[in-house]
């Protein structure tokens, strides 16, 4: 049997402030899985998001990534497997604006060794996995500019490129289009796809938007475990 990318079994977080409670019996994602994640505002996608990232953890339950359950690890451990095994891509890009393009995407190499020797065995140096990502996003022409200088889908690409180098096994995208215009949101997300699909790696989309859905093999509503 191969290893799941991610497992949550059981899962019950609650915030003692607001209590606001989640629960999830099971939830998880193979190698190259692509899953929609959708539900109310307030439904606790983001809270999801973060206990599968180890910022929370949860009261009961567990979740492993890469067959290793967070609760078990010490911060600096769950730091490690989450640089080594996740890219993440945001709504606000969370680029460095003094940064040149080329320099944004190679820095989860810097932070994680596996992210590195992933980036080599794709390409012969860091910076070559880099420039292949960022041609196939169609940032190519860019690749020494400052990223402050860039528009917003330009940037958005960068942040793809970023979120895939070093073949993650999963990708969290958090809104990733909703500072995208209508009309380039569908080509972002099937770029983005395209190029996880091409290195293996699952991606977890989260979207208001349920007409992107479709690009992804499989659904979950947050509503279907509250059932
Ligand atoms: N730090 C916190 N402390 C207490 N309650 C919180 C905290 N963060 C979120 N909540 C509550 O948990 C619930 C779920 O919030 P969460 O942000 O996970 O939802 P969401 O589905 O991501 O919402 P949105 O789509 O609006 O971003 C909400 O009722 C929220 O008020």
């Amino acid at each position: 049997m191969t290893l799941a990318v991610l497992r949550c079994n059981n899962l019950v977080f609650k915030y003692a402030s607001s209590g606001f409670e989640l629960r999830i019996p099971e939830f998880s994602m193979q190698a190259g899985d692509t899953v929609f994640l959708e539900g109310d505002s307030g439904s606790g996608k983001s809270t999801l998001l973060n206990l599968i990232a180890g910022v929370l953890l949860p009261q009961s339950g567990h979740v492993s990534l890469m067959g290793q359950n967070l609760s078990t690890l010490s911060a600096s451990q769950c730091d490690s497997l989450r640089v080594d095994h996740i890219g993440f891509l945001f709504q606000q890009f969370n680029l460095l604006s003094y940064l040149s393009v080329l320099d944004n995407v190679t820095l989860p190499c810097k932070f994680s060794k596996r992210r590195k020797q992933n980036a080599l065995m794709q390409a012969g140096t860091v910076q070559q996995s880099a420039e292949r990502l960022l041609n196939a996003l169609g940032m190519g022409k860019y690749l020494n500019q400052s990223v402050s200088t860039l528009s917003v889908g330009q940037q958005q690409r960068v942040a793809a490129a970023r979120a895939l180098i070093g073949q993650p096994d999963l990708i969290i995208a958090d809104e990733p289009t909703s500072a995208l215009d209508a009309g380039h949101q569908a080509q972002f997300v099937q770029l983005l796809l395209a190029q996880a699909a091409e290195q293996n790696t699952a991606v977890l989309l989260v979207s208001h938007d349920p007409g992107l859905a479709q690009h992804c093999a499989k659904r979950q509503h947050m509503g279907q475990w509250q059932a």
